[in-house]
């Protein structure tokens, strides 16, 4: 039995230290139903986050728990119920995929679903009999992912699962992500550095930045609130200081908002500047600029 609780994973002031990376304090919740996407710069602590959760690497101070149950505590029960596929998992090279199948159907009789199994196998276009060995790299991936839906868990931990497929394969995968989630009792939760992958998955999109959630907003949200404004007139120095000049030149100054609102217009013809045009950004441009402006507030050189 799953632990009962509406929270599928609970992340409260988790703490991970390496050498030369910090996470601390880090707090993070995925409700039961829903789909949550991560994105954020290489070694920003994405594989880290996912693999604390799994009890996969330990924390050094804060609570986890996930479908209810403790990590690292209880985290053989939680195994049964929740599947993680990441890039570096190792399937045995001499055995064929159906060999893999029936071993993951023994370890999790109670779960696996061999229908379903058998209808992913189509759907990605996979020859059972083959050997892993002999798989392409997206190949491999699907036969991972595979091996991991058809178990039907109410979790599904994925660290960049699109990494190798081309774009339809990973159209498949969207769709058969959504088929998994028809059933509002389960949650997904992956990282991708996929943007349009992330934008037509996630419920939620946290962006995750040099070890702290930087934030986690519907996609609405953040389209809402980020929009380039190009702007004459006025003194540079009088801008707003949460603006972020991207380019100035012949007395026109282009800037990223990051809080837009009807306000901000006012706000900008008050200190003498006219507002020339307003853009909205797609999620990739607000991801790019919003490392760039945290790199630039950390006096990192661009
Ligand atoms: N076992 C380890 N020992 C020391 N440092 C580690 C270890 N594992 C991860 N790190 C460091 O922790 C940081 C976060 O790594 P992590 O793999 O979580 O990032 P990521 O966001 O998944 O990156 P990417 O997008 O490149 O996969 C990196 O700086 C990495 O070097």
């Amino acid at each position: 039995m799953v632990a009962d609780s509406d929270v599928l994973v609970s992340m409260r002031g988790v703490c991970k230290h390496y050498p030369l990376f910090t996470m601390d304090n880090f707090n993070l919740t995925l409700p039961r139903g829903q789909v949550l996407g991560m994105v954020g710069p290489n070694g920003a602590g994405k594989s880290t986050l996912l693999k604390m959760m799994m009890g996969l690497v330990s924390a050094d101070a804060g609570e986890i728990a996930v479908l209810g149950y403790k990590v690292p505590e209880q985290e053989v029960v939680l195994k049964h119920y929740a599947a993680y596929v990441s890039e570096d998992m190792r399937l045995f090279a001499d055995y064929s995929i159906r060999w893999h199948m029936e071993l993951v159907a023994q370890c999790f009789t109670s779960t696996w679903d061999a229908s379903y199994a058998k209808h992913i196998l189509h759907k990605f276009e996979l020859n059972p009999e083959q050997k892993i060995g002999h798989l392409s790299l997206g190949q491999r991936v699907k036969a991972t992912l595979l091996l991991a839906m058809a178990r039907r868990p109410k979790l599904l931990v994925l660290d960049e699962p699109s990494t190798g497929l081309d774009p339809v394969a990973r159209h498949e995968l969207t769709s058969e992500l959504f088929e998994l989630m028809l059933n509002e009792d389960n949650g997904v939760i992956f990282s991708s550095q996929f943007t349009q992958d992330v934008e037509r998955l996630s419920d939620n999109i946290a962006f995750i930045d040099n070890g702290e959630m930087i934030s986690c907003l519907d996609k609405e949200t953040y389209l809402d609130q980020w929009r380039r404004i190009q702007l004459t007139g006025g003194d540079r120095a009088q801008l707003p200081g949460d603006l972020y000049v991207t380019a100035s030149a012949g007395g026109r100054v282009t800037a990223i908002d990051h809080a837009f609102s009807a306000k901000r217009t006012a706000q900008l013809s008050e200190a003498g500047f006219e507002v020339v045009q307003t853009q909205p950004l797609t999620l990739e441009e607000i991801f790019i600029q919003q490392v760039l402006m945290r790199r630039q507030a950390r006096g990192v050189q661009r």
